[in-house]
């Protein structure tokens, strides 16, 4: 008999058995013999691809957030509460065994939620299929680290360790260093602030072991030995994270007080549907979106369809948001609003302009 069924065995068992006192420790059982071939099912196999590759899920919508956390914190409730997407939610745990998303619809954006399996300490060491899931997170725009606010205060620096490992920087900038591979020269090494973490002679010694003997390195801000590393491996993905922590109505008011009051963190509960609303909206904020309207001459700004882009975006991602023929043929831009500097008048302006929140765009081609 395979996992699969082995588990629809139990699961029929469980349905069958009714809850009581009697059956309680029975059930207990079965319950924990239901996570364990769960946990089997995630493991990788020859077939579930190479370790290190996130799940084939399309990127779509304007943005993608990624859900992650132990198992059975709520993850595909909350993907349940907050799109139309429906992600099966139970009592056991690995309950979720794919990538589901769903999209949040919210200021006109569309935004992807992606519920995942949960993971377990050592996920990113390719303990089952949680080094999956951390790849997936890599894709993300900004991750949901969900905990069970029922649980202790460690599972959020466990959670942290396997994201680590993967190379996600969590709420973190990419250091301020510059550092450019050259053939010949030796190693030319400036720094325009006084360093206090690290020093010249690590930062060479590190170097020579990457074999690293010509090179430029400007280092422009107080810097770890970590993050320069960090800057040599290149490959580092800086992502925005919110805390999120669920199932509030299981701890006290002084308990929900204390975790509301750290950085990057918000409270809720799924089940009572407290502070669901607020989480978009910090979503939104921590997206960092901006809306755009785009005008045809001689009409009114399309109020109705604004199109959505990260903070920081140019004309030319506006371009590609109406169509893909405009950029190649681009002449000039109108825009109004605070990204124009005659505002309330419209500046003209090349395609490398950088639009900011409810500017309206008038695109003109050849
Ligand atoms: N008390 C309480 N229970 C909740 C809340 N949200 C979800 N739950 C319960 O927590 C359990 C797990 O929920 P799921 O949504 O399946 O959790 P998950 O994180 O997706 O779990 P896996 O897919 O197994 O990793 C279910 O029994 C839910 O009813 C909440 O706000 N409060
Ligand atoms: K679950
Ligand atoms: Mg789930």
């Amino acid at each position: 008999m395979g996992i699969v069924e082995k588990i629809k065995e139990i699961e029929d068992e469980m349905a069958r058995t009714q809850k009581n006192k009697a059956t309680e420790y029975h059930l207990g059982l079965l319950k924990a013999k239901l996570a364990r071939y769960r946990a089997q099912l995630l493991e990788p196999t020859s077939k579930s691809g190479p370790a290190g590759t996130g799940f084939d899920v399309q990127k779509s919508g304007d943005a993608r957030v990624a859900l992650i956390g132990f198992p059975s914190v709520g993850k595909s409730t909350l993907l349940s509460k907050l799109t139309h997407t429906a992600s099966e939610t139970a009592a056991y745990e690995f309950t979720t065994l794919t990538a589901i998303p769903g999209v949040i619809e919210y200021k006109g954006a569309r935004i992807q939620l992606l519920d995942l399996p949960g993971i377990v300490e050592g996920a990113s060491q390719g303990r089952g299929r949680g080094r999956q899931v951390v790849s997936t997170a890599k894709t993300a725009d900004l991750i949901l680290i969900m905990l069970d606010a029922t649980k202790s205060e460690e599972q959020r620096r466990l959670l942290e360790i396997e994201l680590d490992a993967v190379g996600i920087r969590l709420n973190k900038k990419r250091p301020d260093v510059v550092f450019k591979k050259r053939t010949t020269g030796g190693i030319t090494f400036t720094s325009t602030v006084k360093l206090t973490k690290t020093d010249e002679k690590t930062i060479r010694t590190i170097l020579a072991g990457y074999k690293l003997h010509n090179c430029d390195v400007m280092i422009r801000e107080d810097i770890t030995t970590d993050e320069f590393i960090d800057v040599l491996i290149g490959t580092r993905k800086y992502i925005p994270c919110l805390y999120v922590y669920n199932k509030i109505d299981s701890i006290s008011l002084e308990q929900v007080e204390k975790l509301a009051q750290m950085p990057h963190t918000v409270v809720i509960s799924c089940e009572m549907d407290l502070n669901l609303t607020f989480l978009v909206e910090k979503i939104w904020d921590e997206l960092g979106m901006v809306k755009i309207y785009t005008k045809k001459r001689g009409d009114h700004p399309d109020l109705n369809d604004p199109i959505c882009l990260r903070k920081g975006s140019t004309i030319e991602s506006v371009c590609n948001g109406v169509h893909r023929s405009l950029a190649p043929n681009f002449r000039y831009a109108l825009v109004w609003g605070k990204s124009s500097k005659f505002n309330p008048h419209a500046q003209k302006v090349s395609i490398t302009h950088p639009v900011q929140d409810e500017d309206v765009v008038s695109i003109f081609t050849k």
